[in-house]
């Protein structure tokens, strides 16, 4: 009897998926950037674009006309997008760089080549990151998650910062999440030394994501460099790859979910719209202004975490 009632009960579960999977796809796929802004003669950097939102946005970016630089750290899966990109979007001039946001050393010399050879950077996409990875470090003894996703993002901004300010007018966009709702800011164990949890260690990092941006745009105030956070929505991506439940999950909703190039929708209208270009220390989502968690509107903590960062990368930034 029980048997017939799961039985039943999946077989309607299925028919109503079935019969309202265009409703259901529409709803997840979630807003559309509508500028036709024409990027010609800019040039825009975006890490991690080798796969998922990071590979859609550079597609769209090339498409656009701009000069794309894809830094990535496997260059051999950098090429294949590139190349992929190309066969797409034949005016493409995508172009990829070695960049491990997980290791400091990387990042300048990264940074210090970028600035050697490009004279111009009107957009830089923060957009990299890890998600639920076992315990590890970063190369400088930085937990995994808030290393890549924030600590590296920040050096590698710092270092372009001045070349963002001769560009301008510049945008910078930095990939957060909703998760963000669900971090604190663990001053007392940053780096998880006492206890970890793979989610918090998310969470936390893209709670940073959201206080930096807001700490950055203040500090950005009247030099026409602008930096917004995003949440991309659930995408269906690698980036579940360090869990088996979450790619399990991931798995079975996937029409619940949106896909890379769905997903790069907020990153590419935060880079690209024209009503955005003075807005600076917002959060988007599905192209529109989206929720802060009280945790990520507190200045005291943005400033906090600003002066933390600079102490573990050894910087100064007024
Ligand atoms: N997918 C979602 O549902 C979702 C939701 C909210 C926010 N986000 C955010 O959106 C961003 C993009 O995620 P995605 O879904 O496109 O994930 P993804 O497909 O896994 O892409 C992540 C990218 O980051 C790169 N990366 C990881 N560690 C790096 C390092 N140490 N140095 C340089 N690059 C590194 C990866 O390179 P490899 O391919 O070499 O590993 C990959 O190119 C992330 O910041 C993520 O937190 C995603």
């Amino acid at each position: 009897m029980v048997l017939v009632v799961i039985v039943a009960g999946l077989g309607v579960v299925t028919l109503l998926v079935i019969l309202f999977a265009p409703h259901i796809r529409k709803y997840a796929a979630g807003g559309v950037c509508q500028s036709s802004a024409v990027l010609d003669g800019k040039t825009v950097l975006i890490t991690g674009a080798n796969t998922g939102i990071g590979k859609e946005t550079a597609l769209d970016m090339a498409m656009r006309g701009a000069r794309v630089i894809m830094a990535c750290r496997d260059v051999e899966k950098g090429e294949e997008a590139a190349a992929s990109i190309r066969a797409a979007c034949s005016k493409a001039q995508v172009e990829v760089r070695e960049l491990d946001l997980a290791d400091t050393c990387s990042i300048r010399a990264f940074a210090q080549q970028f600035l050697r050879d490009v004279n111009q950077l009107h957009i830089l996409i923060n957009n990299a990151g890890v998600m639920m990875c076992p315990y590890t470090k970063t190369i400088d003894g930085f937990e995994m998650h808030i290393g890549v996703n924030h600590l590296g993002h920040f050096l590698l901004t710092y270092l372009l910062i001045g070349q963002l300010k001769r560009s301008a007018p510049a945008r910078i966009v930095v990939l957060s999440s909703l998760a963000h709702n669900f971090g604190w800011i663990r001053f007392h164990d940053l780096h998880s030394q006492g206890s970890y949890n793979s989610g918090l260690a998310y969470c936390q990092s893209k709670l940073a994501n959201v206080l930096f941006t807001r700490e950055l745009a203040r500090r950005l105030k009247d030099t026409n460099v602008t930096v917004n956070s995003v949440h991309p929505g659930t995408v269906n991506s690698d980036l579940t790859r360090h869990s088996t439940l979450m790619t399990i999950f991931f798995t079975v909703f996937s029409m619940f979910l949106k896909t890379p190039r769905e997903g790069a929708q907020t990153s590419i209208y935060c880079a690209v719209a024209e009503e955005l270009h003075s807005i600076s220390g917002k959060h988007f989502s599905d192209c529109a202004p989206a929720f802060v968690a009280p945790q990520g509107r507190s200045e005291e903590t943005a400033r906090r975490l600003w002066d933390v960062s600079c102490e573990l990368l050894g910087i100064e930034w007024d």
